[in-house]
């Protein structure tokens, strides 16, 4: 067996889920740093998120892209996660038993690891996004990066709930959770280097604040080769994000 190395993960939100105030820029043009600043009462590029504002905006609202709302009447699915979401309470509290998340690139050895370390600690194994939403997973992949972005990030928020309710019983042990979904939103929006992330001590790397938080997060990772072996063992199509990987070494250091 290869050795999975893991090392406790940095929290993180993303970068620009949510909306911000409205925008109206030509074709090409940037916005200033003032346009892109947050404004007031949260909501800009980094504001702390509620989920309703987390998702009523694109991932960079001078793009004018479409919300899980307002593409609601083209994809019933969206309609249909924004239901089980509402029913959701807010702000989900933890139960008394341990919440561990494992995060890390695809075949870093998740799924392998999380199923162990349930069957060891007789826990309840959850992922992200959650079974009732997954089955719609490849619908939303194939949707623009913002729909994409919500629609997992809306799956965190249903997760939440059923961490909530799980941790009362027995230990939760997790398969991705807000990391994922921030973390590949970082890597695949901001353009440039990675010198130009933003700082380490940004808002953009905080937990959001109406988030059921884990008690502890784990990122596996693995040797990049052995990682390239174990995919192509498993022969599966290359994600998207797997691609831009294998073709920009940037594309990880943003990521890790
Ligand atoms: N420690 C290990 N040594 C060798 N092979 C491993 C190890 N852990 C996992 N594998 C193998 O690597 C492959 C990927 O593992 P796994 O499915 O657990 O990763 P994952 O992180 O859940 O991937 P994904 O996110 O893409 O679902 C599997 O074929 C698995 O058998
Ligand atoms: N919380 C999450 C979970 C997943 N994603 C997206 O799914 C891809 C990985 O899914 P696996 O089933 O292979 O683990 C990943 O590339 C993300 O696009 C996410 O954004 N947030």
């Amino acid at each position: 067996m290869e050795k999975t190395k893991v090392r406790q993960a940095v929290p993180l939100q993303p970068m620009q889920v949510h909306g911000g105030a409205d925008i109206h820029l030509q074709p090409g043009e940037d916005p200033t740093p003032e346009q892109v600043k947050a404004p007031e009462g949260g909501c800009g590029p980094v504001g702390s998120p509620h989920w309703s504002r987390l998702l009523a905006g694109p991932v960079a609202p001078w793009r004018e892209e479409p919300t899980l709302e307002q593409c609601a009447a083209r994809i019933p699915e969206a309609g249909a996660v924004l239901d089980l979401l509402e029913k959701c309470p807010e702000h989900q509290k933890k139960g008394r038993f341990p919440v561990v998340v494992f995060e890390g690139l695809d075949a870093t050895g998740k799924t392998t690891v999380t199923e162990s370390v349930k069957d060891t600690l007789n826990g309840v194994l959850l992922r992200s996004p959650p079974a009732c939403i997954s089955q719609w997973r490849t619908i939303f992949d194939d949707e623009p990066a913002s729909i994409k972005r919500a629609f997992y990030a809306a799956g965190n928020y249903i997760l939440a709930s059923e961490i909530a309710e799980a941790s009362t019983q027995a230990p939760v042990i997790i398969d991705r959770y807000w990391h994922s979904t921030a973390a590949y939103t970082i890597a695949t929006e901001i353009n440039g280097k990675v010198q130009d992330l933003p700082p380490v001590h940004d808002e953009v790397y905080q937990w959001p604040e109406d988030l059921l938080k884990p008690d502890l997060v784990l990122l596996l990772t693995v040797d990049p080769e052995e990682r390239a072996h174990r995919l192509q063992r498993r022969g599966l199509e290359k994600t998207k994000e797997e691609a831009e990987l294998e073709a920009n070494c940037l594309f990880r250091q943003r990521y890790t």
